[in-house]
């Protein structure tokens, strides 16, 4: 992987955009010509061939380094699985484990079309590193987890300060510190009030989970007297820098107190679906009351994959099925989501295959069978091709790869693999004690 971009131009010769075939020039970092006049001089040159061309796509909501977790358990429920098998795991990563999850996830992204992501986890100055490595673009936050205990919110304010420093000290434009706090029933109100102040005052993002189940809302209306979306209003995370991921057992209410605020609703459904969280997100009626909406994965370990054209094409399904209508979140509209609406949720600029944009792009391999025929290159997009089909990826102009190769692949495989083997075998080592 380039250490350094030295804001290379780059010509792409002969591809697909919305029917037309067209050459794409890039010219520090961004779209300089799209059109069969594009052309000139430019460091790199690449023969589209025909290939379908689409903008480079935003997982707006992540756990990157639980790459490391896939496959570890499946198949039970929210509670049972966090409390029973991932938590007792996670105890035992190092910063060096989610140093190569996370570049372990940025090469299944970069693989599948994304340029850039929304990151909630741990060791998360570990996880910057692996994205300044692996040149995309990321929001990353530290999973804030106060358990309502007052000695641990003061450890929880010290690590999420302690990244936000550390994360604004890399002066790298593509990589931005957010609050990530949890969720309302592991995070105090104290604790989600101080994320709200402190996102405020630095001007960065805020990173929560929303109404991912019945039980989270049926407890928190037990123990608070109002539901999940009010507790977060009244302790000030509901801002239009504000993703919040999953808003499955959101009511009418809810939906407009977020359309009110200008947040971005995170849909998740293969997790929501696999988590069997029992409803999908209301997204017709977020759309209704102005919320953004846009779009993610959740972690590998509830999902199992990064790939965010099976998002796109779950996400249409699960919403046609869910309320009974075949015309809800039509194949432009998920496209869009995974897109353009997830790079403004995050507060970057790309996205957008519009000429003076940030260059990030996808190239689908035309000969390819989900894009034969080739009717409609959107439709393909979400209802036939998924992440295998792409072959080449620019992040903000920086090839990252190019005809299906990512240099430095086989050593991010190796690192990711060591340090799965060193995780368990702590973990082995604790439980047999
Ligand atoms: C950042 C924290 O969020 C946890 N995490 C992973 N997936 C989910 C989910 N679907 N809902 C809530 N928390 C989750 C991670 O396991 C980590 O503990
Ligand atoms: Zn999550």
């Amino acid at each position: 992987m380039k250490e350094s971009y030295n804001g290379e131009d780059v010509l792409i010769k002969d591809v697909e955009v919305q029917g037309r075939r067209v050459n794409i020039k890039v010219e520090g970092g961004r779209f300089a010509a799209i059109g069969e006049e594009a052309g000139g001089e430019a460091d790199v040159v690449i023969e589209g061939r025909g290939a379908v061309a689409l903008p480079g796509l935003y997982n707006t909501h992540t756990h990157a380094a639980m790459t490391l977790l896939r496959g570890y358990a499946d198949d039970m429920l929210l509670q049972a699985w966090l409390s029973e098998k991932i938590w007792p795991l996670e105890a035992h990563l190092t910063g060096e484990d989610v140093y190569w999850g996370t570049q372990l996830a940025c090469l299944e992204m970069i693989r599948s079309g994304t340029v850039g992501f929304n990151d909630m986890y741990f060791f998360m100055d570990e996880a910057a590193r692996a994205v300044d490595k692996m040149g995309m673009k990321a929001q990353l936050a530290y999973g804030f987890i106060d358990l309502f205990d007052e000695e641990k919110r003061e450890k929880e304010i010290k690590a999420t300060e302690a990244l936000v420093s550390s994360i604004q000290a890399m002066n790298n434009p593509g990589i931005k510190a957010a609050v990530g706090p949890h969720a309302v029933y592991t995070v105090s109100e104290e604790g989600l009030s101080w994320c709200a102040e402190f996102s405020r005052q630095q001007n960065i993002g805020i990173h929560v989970h929303l109404a991912e189940t019945e039980q989270e809302v049926t407890d928190c209306v037990a123990k608070t007297g109002v539901r999940p979306t009010q507790v977060l209003d009244r302790c000030g995370l509901l801002t239009p820098r504000t993703v919040a991921a999953h808003c499955c057992w959101l009511d009418s209410d809810d939906c407009a107190l977020l359309g009110d605020r200008g947040v971005f609703a995170s849909h998740n459904p293969t997790s929501n679906m696999k988590l069997a969280v029992g409803r999908a997100m209301p997204y017709g009626l977020l759309k209704e009351r102005g919320a953004g909406l846009c779009l993610g994965t959740d972690g590998c370990s509830s999902n199992n994959n990064l790939d965010m054209f099976e998002e796109m094409k779950f996400a249409a399904l699960l919403q046609k099925f869910f309320w009974h209508s075949p015309t809800i979140l039509p194949a432009g509209e998920a496209l869009a989501m995974a897109s353009a609406n997830g790079a403004e949720a995050l507060g970057f600029k790309g996205g957008r295959l519009e000429v003076g944009a940030p260059a990030d792009l996808v190239l689908l391999d035309r000969r390819a069978a989900c894009n034969t025929p080739l009717y409609n290159a959107v439709s393909n997009a979400v209802y036939a091709c998924n992440g295998g089909a792409v072959t080449t990826v620019l992040c903000d102009g920086r090839v990252l790869m190019q005809d299906g190769v990512v240099p430095g692949e086989a050593e991010v495989l190796d690192g990711a693999r060591q340090a799965i083997a060193g995780l368990l075998e702590r973990h082995q080592a604790s439980v047999s004690e």
